[in-house]
């Protein structure tokens, strides 16, 4: 397995608030944990593992997991540091299980102080997304019918939460994906990716793919979560039993406490 252990100093994306506006900035360092950094097949069986042999349902690990994505943003850009009030938040998701990761955390974002968009240009016709949505609806999330432009994202909101595609990406992207990833690399307010940096290969990475400030990672990192050059890499998905943990030699850090997140740098 691909295991990192060394320290890194942390350079930052040129797209961040603090960067901007802030003299003085967190510094970071990944911290020494060992965890492991899994490849894509690995992901998915473990994933297929969690809800075949352990018998977990969909809806309970996804509102785990976006709930630990509204935590990271939380910790990363609290309400109170944001320099635009009301603290806008545009969250685009995709037409996967990151995509329902997305519209939990969006709610989580609200009851947490925020005031959430949700961007969902392609639905499943699933019973678990349409739930999803409707929460959103009547948490007074607004969906917006199109993607907004760069210079009008930068102007409207102060961060953007990418839920568009996680561990099964492949391929080259697929519109209408591929002009949202285009606009969010134009943008100057800092992107949290959700588990993967959209676009990005989920091993190999994407040196010219967006370059998002934080990366919350699910379960465990994948291997292109080693090229992240981000302020904020926090773990999530606090839900995995040790059986399997050890099964597939995750060396996971211990969370503190009762937290959801870890921040591995
Ligand atoms: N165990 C865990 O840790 C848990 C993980 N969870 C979350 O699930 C995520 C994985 O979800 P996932 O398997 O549904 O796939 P995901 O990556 O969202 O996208 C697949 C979709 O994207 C599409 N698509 C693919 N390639 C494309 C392209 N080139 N261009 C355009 N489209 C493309 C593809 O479309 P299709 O092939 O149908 O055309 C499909 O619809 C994982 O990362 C984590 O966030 C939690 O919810 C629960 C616990
Ligand atoms: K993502």
């Amino acid at each position: 397995g691909f295991v990192l252990t060394h320290t890194r100093a942390c350079s930052s994306a040129a797209s961040n608030i603090y960067s901007k506006h802030l003299t003085h900035r967190p510094t970071c360092t990944m911290a020494n944990t060992g965890v492991k950094y899994l490849g894509q097949e690995e992901a998915q069986q473990i994933d297929e593992e969690l809800f075949s042999d352990f018998s977990f349902s969909v809806d309970q690990l996804m509102e785990l997991a976006g709930l630990s994505c509204a935590t990271a943003v939380a910790k990363g850009y609290p309400v109170t540091s944001l320099l635009k009030s009301p603290a806008r938040v545009l969250v685009i998701c995709g037409p996967g299980n990151n995509g329902g990761d997305g519209l939990v955390c969006a709610r989580h974002l609200k009851l947490f102080g925020y005031e959430p968009s949700v961007l969902y240009p392609k639905r499943p016709n699933k019973q678990l997304f349409q739930n999803l949505s409707i929460q959103c609806q009547k948490m007074e999330i607004p969906f917006l019918t199109e993607m907004p432009e760069a210079d009008l994202i930068d102007e409207a909101y102060s961060l953007v939460v990418d839920a568009i595609f996680g561990f099964s990406f492949k391929g080259a992207v697929r519109e209408p994906f591929g002009e949202i990833l285009s606009q969010l690399k134009k943008i100057t307010v800092p992107i949290a990716s959700v588990d993967i940096p959209s676009g990005w290969d989920v091993e190999k990475g994407c040196p010219d793919g967006i370059q998002p400030d934080m990366l919350i990672s699910l379960t465990a990192p994948k291997k292109s979560a080693a090229l992240f050059k981000g302020r904020f890499h926090f773990l999530g998905g606090r839900f995995v039993p040790p059986v399997l943990e050890q099964k597939y030699q995750l060396n996971l850090p211990q969370y503190p406490g009762t937290e959801c997140v870890f921040q591995l740098n």
